[in-house]
């Protein structure tokens, strides 16, 4: 067997959108332009929002997308004749994207990126682009439910051994803090995004010493702002009293941080650990709590008075544990005809909200003047601009009758320009920026979407043009179905 050196991704691509990309080629279709958008149609884990993230790691992968030597001659193994593959070598990323900023809110059926491209090139970038946004956009989402219930505690994120493997850590820890994290774990991913690191120790150092005293003590002689896990043995009966001990006798010079909790009833442990503290005139000393932590039992605790200061969360995060997988999709929805004109493309469903929205779109946030909330989104076709209208009619896109006019309204773009025509044409921000924009853009909703159980659905509308080239592209494409059936072909 062959081993290639993994020198470029272009091949992390599912293999039927090379065999696509080898049809259009051989019936020289491969360079009509084409529009794709990703979106999804439901919101994960219930929230009334995602925060979108991914959008740094999309830019290097089409920047850096072509296939390498050792890329060509597997594809070669595989049966791929040399002309094809003589194409593919000289390939490179010529369109224009525009997206969403990581760190934007994002809701169901709107275009979270768009790809405007020779079809061959957008083809070949989707399942690497829906492998990045998915990932990063479910955990970045996730990250966020936590920290609006953890609200000005901090939290830490602990996952690395617990997530799918390695690029799922270090891609997660990062959308992780993008959503308010506020440190993590990994030392790789501090180094790599400039993310602050933080820990304690794991049980292994006690059970090394054998008493939670000599450990707490060697590990204090080498280390200061220490925080030590009292949980190996018994909590309150040797592990709180050991960590006072050590305090009391190595002072200031150890700077007693903190204790961490990992197991047990936490709301008891909590409290009581923090009376034997506070007694012992360490009223700053934090507590810290990790053991299967999400959202839902850090309400919980909270609700029953645990006394915890700062939060680490690693498993149900980094793994999505309650929704594994966030299911946007790719879809055309436009193509060049054989006349050189876009023709709009929609995919039909029995499922009027699976049917998707034809046409070059741009989506708007309606932010209303008065009151600085977002009225809901807004899809339009590429070229209308909702800014210099007056009075916008917004409504439901299948239950029409929902409906409001909307004035003195500030329409703000939510897509910016990435790629144009090849081109790299977008600074990505640091991560702290990205932080700040979530909570920027969570400031605009009213407290109704915000919730984490059952939240109200917020609008996302089509303008009426939008909406009547939807509806007369239905139409139109059921016609040429019934017609073409009718006639055999
Ligand atoms: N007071 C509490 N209220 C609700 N949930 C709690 C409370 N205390 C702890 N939990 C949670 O209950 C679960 C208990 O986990 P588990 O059954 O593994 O017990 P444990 O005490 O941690 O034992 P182990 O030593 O095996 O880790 C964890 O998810 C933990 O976060
Ligand atoms: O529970 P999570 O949210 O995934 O957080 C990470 C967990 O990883 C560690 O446990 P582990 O048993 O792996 O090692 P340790 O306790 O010995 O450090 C830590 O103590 C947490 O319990
Ligand atoms: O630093 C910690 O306490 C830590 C790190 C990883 C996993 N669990 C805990």
């Amino acid at each position: 067997m062959t081993h290639f050196t993994d020198d470029s991704i272009a091949l992390h691509t599912d293999l039927y959108q090379i065999n696509m990309t080898k049809a259009y080629w051989d019936d020289d279709f491969h360079n009509r332009k084409a529009v794709f958008e990703v979106f999804f149609r439901k919101l994960p884990f219930g929230n009334g929002y995602a925060v979108f993230a991914g959008l740094e790691r999309v830019i290097e992968f089409v920047k850096n997308f072509h296939f390498s030597q050792s890329d060509i001659e597997y594809l070669s193994e595989l049966g791929y004749e040399e002309e094809f593959l003589n194409y593919l070598r000289d390939l490179r990323f010529t369109g224009t994207i525009r997206s969403m900023r990581e760190g934007e809110l994002a809701f169901a059926n709107e275009p979270l990126l768009r790809i405007e491209a020779p079809l061959a090139q957008a083809q070949l970038l989707e399942t690497a682009i829906l492998n990045i946004v998915n990932y990063q956009t479910l955990i970045a989402t996730k990250a966020n439910r936590i920290k609006q219930v953890v609200h000005d505690e901090v939290v830490m994120e602990f996952g690395t051994r617990r997530a799918h493997e390695l690029d799922a850590a270090i891609w997660g820890t990062r959308a992780a803090f993008i959503g308010g994290f506020d440190a993590t774990s990994n030392v790789r991913a501090g180094k790599i995004f400039g993310m602050p690191v933080s820990g304690t120790h794991a049980h292994s150092l006690v059970q090394a010493y054998q008493d939670d005293y000599t450990a707490f003590h060697k590990y204090a002689e080498s280390h200061t702002d220490c925080v030590f896990l009292v949980d190996t043995y018994d909590t309150l009966k040797s592990g709180v009293p050991a960590a006072i001990k050590v305090a009391k006798e190595l002072g200031d010079k150890i700077n007693f941080k903190g204790i961490r909790l990992d197991s047990g009833d936490m709301a008891y442990l909590s409290k009581n650990a923090r009376k034997m503290l506070d007694e012992a005139g360490f009223t700053e000393t934090k507590i810290i709590a990790s053991n299967d932590l999400d959202e839902y039992t850090i309400l919980n605790l909270k609700a029953q008075g645990a006394r915890i200061d700062v939060w680490g969360v690693g498993t149900k995060l980094i793994t999505a544990y309650d929704q594994p997988a966030l299911g946007a999709v790719y879809k055309l929805a436009s193509i060049e005809n054989e006349k050189g004109e876009m023709e709009d493309s929609i995919k039909i469903s029995s499922n009027a909200e699976k049917v998707s929205t034809p046409g070059l779109k741009k989506v708007y946030r309606i932010i209303n003047k008065v009151n600085h909330k977002s009225e809901g989104d807004y899809i339009t076709l590429e070229h209308e601009d909702p800014q210099h209208e007056d009075r916008l009619k917004m409504f439901h896109p299948v239950h029409t009758y929902i409906s409001k006019f909307v004035t003195n309204f500030e329409a703000r773009e939510l897509h910016v320009d990435v790629f144009k025509n090849g081109e790299l044409v977008y600074e990505t921000p640091s991560l702290q920026v990205m932080r700040e924009f979530v909570n920027e853009n969570l400031e605009l909703l009213w407290d109704e979407y915000k919730r984490s159980m059952n939240p109200e659905e917020y609008p996302v509308d089509l303008s009426d043009e939008c909406w009547t080239n939807k509806m007369s592209l239905i139409q139109k494409v059921k016609a040429e179905v019934k017609e073409r059936f009718h006639s055999g072909r």
